[in-house]
């Protein structure tokens, strides 16, 4: 990321001195450079690798920008910085950091009067190179010093409007960019989920399902979604050397949560845990992925099950093994289903990041800006999705002038309608998955949340009375609730005496 947004920098007539332990990684940055660039740049780069001299060397105001992996690589590489630093001197995180650890290095800078930009980064590395979609956060001040630059690299939205704007405060940059990751999970798994669906269920070949997800990213309500005309490229690639579909080499595992390479999908669900958010098509898409990622286990209780060998790598299977769906006579209908189901859970994730980013902001102070906040998210970002932000989401939040206490999707009405219009189809592929023994994790826990959360009459009635049987938690009763947030209840009733 940190290569590619360096070569960026330079065809934008930046200077760059790079710094990275590894000379032979500085190397391969120019060398790409002098490949890739419109124009020679080769004179835009020098190497260091001693930070002191780079400190030295480089012209004031001084601005570094780095790519790090989270947590104590940043400090390290900050702490390595701070003795040569002066009041003025710019840094821009464009890690994945987590916000509160932005706060914290920004405090620790705002003593000797630098600046820090927790500014998140999204679109991966290609975009890294071309133009991502950049999500800074600090004081007013300091944005809009780094602004200009960050514009010219840019990903542009198509009327031109750089990917790039005043996010809010402290670590705001940082903490949307995470709750973007988790958008992108929930997005990730509904869209995986459909797409075995076709492959299994409805025996599609590859280059049906290529085809499927190309008219879904042209038209209607997942049109330019990013993850969406991915999947439509995944689903075709051969390699050339052996004729095979990549697809059909890679393993089922998700790994990441496991390698600490990344912290935002546990790190925004921790934080919709905490601040009572419910994030379910996030969450159980997270919860998906940290299954997938431990096959050697999954294969340990498949075989208990009495099922395989044991060994991840002996056998693609299952105890319960998805089935090819039974009464779909009308394939171009149940594909609308389909679609509107994977729309359905996409908006889903969207609205529950928006939920959790808003109580957040309020809790922290961020003075997020949402409008600015959607026009990052309109070109270059894993979740760009055209009709869910420019259609719906953007209406909502530009009207809101002055900010109201809770800004929630949900309350929309163009929000609830589509919620709505998508529940009998997301039902429909819920159910034959169901019936098939399909593993759809984000899609059916998105249609329970759309029950869940229109309801005022759950089962948590008879949760709240065993809570009180054995708790003496206390319960309001019917007609008790007042308005304003949740209290504890009035009444204990001994359900057992003694
Ligand atoms: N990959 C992606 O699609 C995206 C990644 N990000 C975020 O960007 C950041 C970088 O990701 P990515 O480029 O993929 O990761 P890489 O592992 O490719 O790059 C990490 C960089 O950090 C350097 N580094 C590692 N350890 C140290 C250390 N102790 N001191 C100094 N430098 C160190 C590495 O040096 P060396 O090259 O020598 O190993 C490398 O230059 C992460 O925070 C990631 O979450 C954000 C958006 C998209
Ligand atoms: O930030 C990203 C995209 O937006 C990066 O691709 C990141 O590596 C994804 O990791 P994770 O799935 O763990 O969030």
């Amino acid at each position: 990321m940190g290569g590619g947004l360096a070569q960026l920098l330079a065809e934008n007539d930046y200077e760059l001195l790079l710094e990275d332990p590894s000379e032979e990684q500085m190397d391969a940055v120019i060398q790409s450079a002098k490949k890739t660039s419109s124009k020679d740049t080769s004179k835009q780069f020098s190497k260091y690798s001693d930070m002191q001299k780079l400190c030295d060397d480089l012209d004031r105001p001084r601005v570094f920008l780095w790519s790090l992996p989270h947590g104590g690589v940043g400090d390290g590489v900050l702490g390595s910085m701070l003795p040569y630093l002066e009041k003025g001197d710019i840094i821009i995180d464009c890690g994945n950091e987590h916000w509160e650890n932005t706060e914290r290095r920004q405090g620790k800078c705002v003593t000797k009067g630098i600046r820090y930009v927790g500014c998140g980064v999204s679109g991966g590395y290609q975009a890294a190179r071309r133009g991502p979609s950049m999500c800074p956060g600090a004081d007013d001040e300091t944005l809009e010093l780094v602004l200009p630059m960050l514009k010219k690299i840019a990903a542009k939205a198509p009327d031109g409007t750089p990917c790039v704007a005043p996010v809010g405060t402290g670590g705001a940059g940082h903490y949307c960019k995470m709750i973007h990751n988790g958008i992108e999970h929930g997005m990730m798994s509904a869209i995986a989920e459909a797409y075995a669906i076709m492959r299994v269920g409805l025996s599609m070949s590859l280059d049906e399902i290529s085809n499927v997800f190309d008219e879904w990213n042209s038209k209607g309500e997942l049109q330019q979604t990013f993850l969406i005309w991915i999947s439509r490229d995944i689903c075709r690639t051969k390699d050339p050397k052996t004729g095979e579909y990549v697809l059909d080499t890679v393993e089922d595992k998700v790994v990441q949560d496991y390698t600490g390479e990344e912290g935002t999908g546990i790190w925004s669900n921790t934080e919709a845990v905490e601040r009572h958010v419910p994030a379910p098509t996030l969450t159980m898409a997270h919860y998906f992925r940290i299954a997938s990622g431990d096959r050697h286990q999954r294969a340990t209780i498949q075989k208990i099950f009495g099922v395989g060998s044991g060994k991840p790598n002996d056998d693609h299977t299952a105890v319960f093994p998805p089935q090819k769906l039974e009464g779909v006579s009308d394939r171009k209908a149940f594909l609308e289903d389909l679609r509107m189901a994977v729309y359905t859970a996409c908006l889903a994730a969207y609205c529950q990041g928006m939920i959790i980013i808003d109580k957040a902001d309020r809790a922290n102070h961020f003075n997020v800006n949402y409008t600015s906040l959607l026009q990052i998210w309109r070109a270059g970002c894993i979740i760009q999705a055209d009709y869910i932000n420019e259609k719906l989401l953007q209406p909502i939040y530009t009207s809101k002038k002055e900010k109201p206490d809770e800004i929630n999707p949900l309350y929309e009405s163009d929000v609830a309608n589509d919620l709505k219009r998508g529940f009998p189809h997301l039902k429909k592929v819920v159910a034959k998955g169901v019936e098939g023994d399909h593993v759809i994790p984000a899609l059916s826990a998105t249609l329970e949340y759309i029950k869940y959360q229109t309801s005022t009459d759950l089962p948590t009635s008879f949760y709240e009375a065993q809570l009180d049987y054995f708790g003496n938690h206390m319960y309001d009763k019917k007609g008790d609730d007042e308005e304003g947030k949740p209290t504890e209840g009035k009444y204990h009733y001994e359900w057992k005496p003694v």
